[in-house]
């Protein structure tokens, strides 16, 4: 399901800007947070659609495919994606076959209950993902501010987005440096996708 109404794939095309997919799987609604904020970040310098591979449609894989950028996210289960998400990845395989998705971009970003919690092996796992299937990853190039629950990338991740939650509501955890870390890392995309693709409506870019 689309969450962002304003960005869904009708309104994509009817202006002309390049668009980014947020396609995310979130148990307990932190990753939700997180992809919510890249959303924020990216929303409004190009169009933004967010997908919950819980409830996908034939529609939000619509918008996946015509995206010039898509970030995968995650929530971290014993190291790795959750079997959602990974029953999406497998999903792709035609996709695959067909190269539907090369020339892309694709990020990624990692929720996970411990500070380290292995989100490494997740954002490599997605990395991978997006390799197999063509697309050109971008990374995360933001220098840590310092290591606290204010500071930005205090988690000192440089493959992807990486964020981590309490045992607590998804208002109150991710901490303010992890929710900003991914704002800035949705303008980041959307700067990057402007300024290598700025013409790339849909299908391949590079
Ligand atoms: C089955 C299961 C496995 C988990 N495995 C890990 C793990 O390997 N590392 C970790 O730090 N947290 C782990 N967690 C905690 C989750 O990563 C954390 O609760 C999750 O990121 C919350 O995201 P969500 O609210 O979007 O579902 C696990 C949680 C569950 C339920």
């Amino acid at each position: 399901m689309n969450d962002l109404s304003t960005n869904n794939q009708s309104s994509h095309q009817a202006d002309s800007k390049p668009s980014i997919a947020i396609v995310y799987h979130s148990n307990y609604g932190h990753t939700r947070r997180v992809a919510q904020a890249i959303a924020q970040g990216a929303n409004g310098q190009v169009g933004v659609s967010m997908v919950d591979i819980a409830a996908i449609d034939e529609q939000d894989w619509a918008c996946i495919d015509a995206a010039s950028l898509i970030v995968f996210g995650s929530a971290v289960y014993m190291g790795s994606v959750t079997a959602e998400f990974k029953t999406f990845m497998d999903s792709t395989s035609k996709r695959w076959v067909a190269r539907t998705w090369q020339g892309k971009f694709a990020a990624g970003f990692a929720n996970s209950g411990g500070l380290s919690g292995d989100k490494l092996a997740v954002l490599q796992q997605l990395c991978l993902f997006a390799m197999q299937h063509g697309m050109n990853w971008v990374g995360m190039p933001l220098m840590p501010t310092g290591n606290s629950e204010e500071d930005l990338n205090r988690l000192s991740s440089f493959l992807g987005l990486m964020t981590q939650s309490a045992d607590l509501p998804p208002e109150l955890s991710p901490c303010q440096g992890d929710i900003q870390t991914a704002v800035w890392f949705g303008e980041h995309l959307a700067k990057t996708l402007l300024r290598f693709a700025p013409n790339s409506q849909t299908n391949q870019t590079v």
